[in-house]
């Protein structure tokens, strides 16, 4: 996680913005970076190579990019397992190459996402372009002035796996991938998940072996696994530490040397493909694009070939790292774009854009996101559902893989039902809808995606369990669900129990095999449903931390599903109904009642909660309640009396059993979730 993950307030950080890039006294004492800052590029057409501050308004003018033909552009993205050093890897090459200041540190992490920092780890893919001066192989040019300039796209990417569609998309716009494996963890799940995402791309693959300062770095073993995993040459491989610089110089050369231009032509019809877009409160839809032929500029109109609509191309330029206003992008540049669009449900990412009327083959796009999980969003006081409404349409303006239907329950009132990548970018949504929006939500049990075949042949996608009848036996012929095929890497001790859990889990084992002489790889066919919950914690206390997990979809299998109801004082919660295999569906429903009890407060009458499939009651708990002493004023007296109060006690508490609303803390929502 590092400068990169930081979001683009883009007005603020362009106020902010400044093309000098002063070098620290630090920088200037170390000949590779004093190397580098004599390397600044003549990009800018001046002789000091930066325009100064005081001719920031025409700083389009000054960035030329016409002088970088394709064959001296280079766009990489940076692909790892989680925490292997990605981002601090971009931080360095962003610093060596005068970008960034170096040690930016905290005050431009203010700009971070909140939910980033706090967390530590990157969840939007960020791009930055960089100039960087490289005199190839047998050339002799010694005076680093005179060496050819590089104009260089560096895509940092998410390592966890809710987050792989943003790594896809990235891939899309470039020509190679630096593949950073950690020196003492070695390969892990996401690595081989990443591996084959840049392969199938056809990107040159460039092996990092970072963090060869840790004292149990094993560098060695790291290459053998590259080898016999990936076929992967070890004497490519470099060896890296981001954290210490060591190695670091060959980085950039390696990118310049062994990755192939964009093979894009300038002198064609434009057509840009449209790779994240997001929503700036003052310059409306920023979109980012990869320019795959043509020349684009400031003023011309273009067109989305799926929407067929136009715009005027308000604003063009590159992330040096910030926006930076170039007036035009060139054939293999990827840049941003502002070009009046006011929802980003215009910028559709996978789309052409093209000059308006021409007529250009459309690029092949992408496949859409496939939403993993749903769960309901409701506002915790239903009165602010307009709220809600207003801060969800924001923040999926920048976060365009979340789906978002209305929808209406009669225990929490009006909500959306949301579809998610996976359980973490659930979360995600969740804390930034709270933390940069104000607004507190109640989120149902998340769901997978099932499919329902009913007695007329219709099948139906469910996403809401509520939506399906009670008693499903009586209209419901089939039923599929999701599954995924899951890697798993695990040092070999730990085998047993980690079969044992996926048998648990209704996995179906198909490969298993040994890394090298201390670890497994295995290969299980997993239901959805069983692994979205709390399977990877499962998974990394069962292995003391150490296994690795990562997943595709795959396709539906057939079911034995049930709705399971929990039912208040009588009254179904449609809230709170969930969909599970049949074999577990009276363990789920015991543990589900038992943890209800321990969160729903006592109220002035007896609650009874029960789960139900259709109109059989699996399991009951009740929870007793609580007493006003209707006595206290009674000093002494007629027993009669006392009794008849008692009397009139006992019928208003049956009163209000009939007709009172329990409260159910969202805490008891949460705990639903630890139950499957
Ligand atoms: N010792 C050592 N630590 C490093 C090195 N590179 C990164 N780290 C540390 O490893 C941790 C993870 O680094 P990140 O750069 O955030 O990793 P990442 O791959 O971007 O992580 P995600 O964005 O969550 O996928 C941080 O604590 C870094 O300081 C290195 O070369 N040596």
């Amino acid at each position: 996680m590092g400068y990169l993950s930081r979001t683009s307030k883009t007005l603020k950080s362009l106020k902010h913005f400044s093309l000098t890039h002063p070098f620290p006294s630090t920088f200037k004492a170390n000949p590779l970076y004093t190397r580098l800052n004599n390397n600044n590029d003549d990009h800018f057409g001046l002789s000091n190579g930066f325009c100064s501050h005081s001719r920031q308004n025409s700083k389009e003018n000054c960035l030329d990019l016409s002088r970088y033909p394709t064959e001296r552009i280079r766009n990489f993205s940076i692909i790892a397992h989680v925490d292997h050093g990605k981002s601090t890897l971009a931080d360095r090459l962003l610093e060596l190459t005068g970008t960034i200041k170096r040690g930016h540190g905290q005050p431009q992490y203010l700009d971070k996402l909140q939910v980033e920092r706090e967390r530590g780890i990157t969840v939007k893919a960020q791009t930055a372009t960089m100039f960087h001066k490289h005199n190839f192989h047998g050339t002799d040019i010694s005076d680093v002035q005179d060496q050819p300039s590089f104009l260089l796209n560096l895509i940092d990417t998410p390592g966890h796996v809710d987050f792989s569609y943003e790594v896809s998309r990235s891939l899309a716009a470039c020509q190679g991938a630096l593949l950073v494996v950690d020196a003492a963890q070695g390969v892990q799940a996401q690595t081989v998940a990443n591996f084959y995402l840049a392969f199938e791309s056809n990107l040159t693959i460039i092996p990092v072996i970072n963090k060869i300062d840790q004292p149990t770095a094993d560098p060695d073993r790291v290459k053998a696994q590259l080898k016999s995993m990936f076929d992967l040459d070890p004497s490519d491989a470099l060896l890296t530490s981001a954290k210490t610089g060591q190695g670091l110089e060959q980085v950039l050369p390696a990118v310049i040397e062994r990755i192939p231009p964009p093979p894009g032509k300038s002198g064609s019809p434009l057509r840009m493909l449209l790779l994240d877009s997001y929503y700036d409160e003052y310059k409306g839809v920023i979109c980012h694009v990869a320019v795959v032929d043509g020349v684009l500029r400031k003023g011309d109109k273009i067109s989305s070939a799926a929407t067929g609509q136009a715009y005027d191309v308000l604003d063009v330029g590159i992330m040096h790292p910030e926006l930076t206003p170039t007036g035009v992008l060139h054939s293999g540049q990827v840049g941003y774009v502002v070009s009046g669009m006011r929802s980003t449900k215009e910028a559709r990412v996978g789309d052409t854009l093209s000059h308006n009327r021409s007529t250009v083959e459309p690029l092949p796009g992408f496949k859409p996101a496939k939403h993993m999980v749903f769960s309901g969003v409701y506002p915790a006081d239903g009165s602010d559902f307009e709220a809600l409404n207003h801060a969800i349409e924001r923040l999926t303006c920048n976060d365009a893989s979340v789906s978002v239907t209305k929808e209406s329950s009669t225990a929490l009132g009006l909500g959306f039902r949301c579809g998610f990548l996976g359980l973490l970018h659930m979360d995600v949504f969740h804390q930034r809808l709270e933390q940069e929006y104000g607004a507190h939500v109640i989120s149902t049990v998340p769901t997978v995606p099932y499919i329902f075949e009913y007695s007329d042949g219709s099948k139906v996608q469910v996403q809401n369990p509520a939506a399906l009848p009670s008693n499903p036996k009586q209209r419901v012929t089939a039923c599929w669900e999701p599954t995924v095929l899951a890697t798993i890497i695990i040092p070999s001790e730990y085998v047993g129990p980690v079969i044992t859990l996926c048998s648990e889990r209704r996995g179906q084992q198909l490969e298993y095999s040994f890394i090298d002489s201390q670890r497994v790889f295995m290969k299980y066919r997993l239901p959805l449903r069983e692994i979205v919950v709390d399977f990877y914690n499962e998974l990394k206390s069962i292995t003391s931390g150490y296994a690795s997990f990562d997943y595709e979809d795959a396709e539906y299998q057939q079911s034995d599903l049930v709705k399971l109801d929990v039912l208040l004082n009588g009254q179904p919660v449609d809230a709170m109904a969930t969909i599970v295999h049949n074999l577990k569906a009276q363990r789920v429903g015991r543990e589900l009642v038992e943890k209800l009890k321990q969160f729903i407060d006592r109220q002035m009458f007896e609650i009874t909660i029960q789960a139900a499939i259709g109109s059989k009651v699996i399991a009951r708990e009740t929870i007793s309640a609580m007493r006003k002493n209707v006595l206290a004023k009674c000093y002494g007296g007629d027993v009669s009396r006392k009794r008849k109060l008692l009397e009139k006690q006992k019928e208003g508490k049956k009163r209000m059993k009939r007709v009172g609303s329990v409260d159910i803390p969202q805490e008891a929502f949460h705990e639903q979730l630890k139950v499957s």
